[in-house]
């Protein structure tokens, strides 16, 4: 397979805490911490463990990065070599990237989740999850109803399969983009009551590049294939995920669809094969009959393999998209669109650099073996392919744009594969 290793541009630096007033510099010294005490009052762990994660939540601010204890952890000797440039350094003068994925990986190491005994395999975000999950419940009942009506709006509307699955593509696309809205590492930022905030109505208005059109004719035309989800939230993104992954599977547009997931706890909610099989149980067992169906349709994909769950040390890694190992890259080589969740693996996608907001992303993102759609609603201070004229109007109509979550992209980069 023919397709460039990195971005065809020079690749510019990375995003750091040290950036005075930054959103980076604001989750380093302040979102973090706060991620780590809250740790502290949603679990049981012992003082000890409590007395370490209070220490790393105080030393982000202007401490030097600690080393990792010895761990069972798979990936253990991998962040060691991952660590050795940063040795000595300050957590806000490292990239953000490398300080946010070894922060978690670091949680973990503290709390004993890769060591044998009481606390092997704890979730130290599991409260936070299921809360998450529980309050999409409503949500959930009503996306799912209306799946069941698109798989059977041909039949129904006397609409053309096509043209109906073409309608219900955009919508679900949609959806996905703004699930992902809805993730837990800023909801600890934003205190409970401002959750409802989040709202949905103002969909394509808030859309800043917009490719579903494309994506929806390409995936109508399909027919058979794999379609491939780097998978961001558990919770209610996670069950829009579900929804698309249901309806292309369940209407026959693709032959096969394959999560890719994180191998451990990250990111506060960045969703696990567990998770999944978790949700899937959950919407099986509902009480309510198109949960249920929906739920029971996605056992019966998980059963014959028509979809399938995999995860890999790479996603939870600091490494950029383009460093992707060759059998990973080969992999998603074999799909015919991959679905690129959210505000971290976009950020991965673009290596968290300086970017010109402007730039063509597919001068960045030519690296992939398939063509690739971002459903990514902005959470950080990195983008690319957004037109300068859109830019210069955000500017002065809401400065906040690029972090406060209110902004969307549905970015398509056809690959070279
Ligand atoms: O769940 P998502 O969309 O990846 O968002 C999480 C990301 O957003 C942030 O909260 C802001 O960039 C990061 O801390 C993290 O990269």
């Amino acid at each position: 397979m023919n397709f460039a290793p990195l971005p065809k541009l020079s690749i510019p630096a990375p995003l750091i805490g040290a950036e005075k007033g930054s959103f980076t510099e604001f989750t380093v010294t302040q979102r973090m911490p706060d991620i780590a005490r809250r740790i502290v009052k949603e679990n049981n762990f012992p003082s000890d463990i409590n007395d370490k994660l209070e220490n790393l939540a105080n030393e982000l601010v202007s401490g030097d990065v600690q080393p990792l204890q010895p761990d069972t952890g798979a990936d253990f000797s991998t962040w060691q070599k991952y660590l050795e440039p940063y040795q000595g350094q300050r957590w806000i003068d490292i990239p953000w990237f490398f300080a946010e994925t070894y922060f978690y990986r670091l949680i973990l190491n503290i709390t004993n989740y890769f060591n044998p005994g009481q606390w092997e395999g704890v979730d130290p975000f599991a409260l936070q999850k299921e809360r998450g999950l529980e309050s999409s419940l409503d949500a959930i009942a009503t996306l799912s109803s209306q799946v069941e009506k698109w798989l059977n709006s041909s039949i129904e509307t006397e609409m053309s399969p096509e043209l109906s699955n073409h309608k219900a593509l955009i919508a679900l696309l949609y959806f996905d983009l703004w699930g992902n809205r809805v993730d837990l590492s800023l909801w600890s930022a934003l205190g409970d009551e401002n959750r409802a905030e989040f709202d949905i109505d103002t969909q394509q208005g808030h859309i800043l590049v917009d490719d579903s059109e494309q994506v929806a004719n390409l995936l109508t035309k399909l027919q058979s294939g794999r379609v491939d989800f780097i998978v961001d939230n558990a919770g209610f993104e996670l069950i829009c995920d579900l929804c698309l992954v249901d309806f292309i599977l369940s209407s026959g547009l693709v032959s096969q669809a394959k999560l890719h997931l994180k191998p451990h706890p990250t990111f506060v909610s960045d969703a696990t094969i567990k998770d999944v099989l978790h949700t899937i149980d959950l919407l099986a067992n509902s009480n309510k009959g198109e949960i249920a169906s929906s739920g029971q349709r996605l056992q019966r994909h998980l059963g014959s393999e028509k979809l399938i769950l995999t995860d890999n040390y790479f996603w939870t890694s600091p490494l950029a998209a383009w460093e992707i190992s060759d059998p990973l890259k080969n992999e998603l080589g074999e799909a015919e669109l991959i679905i690129v969740k959210g505000d971290a693996n976009y950020r991965r996608l673009l290596g968290d650099r300086h970017w010109n907001y402007s730039t063509d992303i597919a001068d960045i993102v030519c690296y992939l073996p398939s063509p690739m759609i971002a459903l990514r609603t902005l959470k950080s201070e990195v983008a690319a392919g957004i037109p300068t004229d859109v830019i210069a109007k955000l500017n002065q109509t809401d400065p906040n744009w690029l972090t406060n979550g209110q902004w969307g992209v549905v970015q398509l980069v056809m690959g070279n594969g």
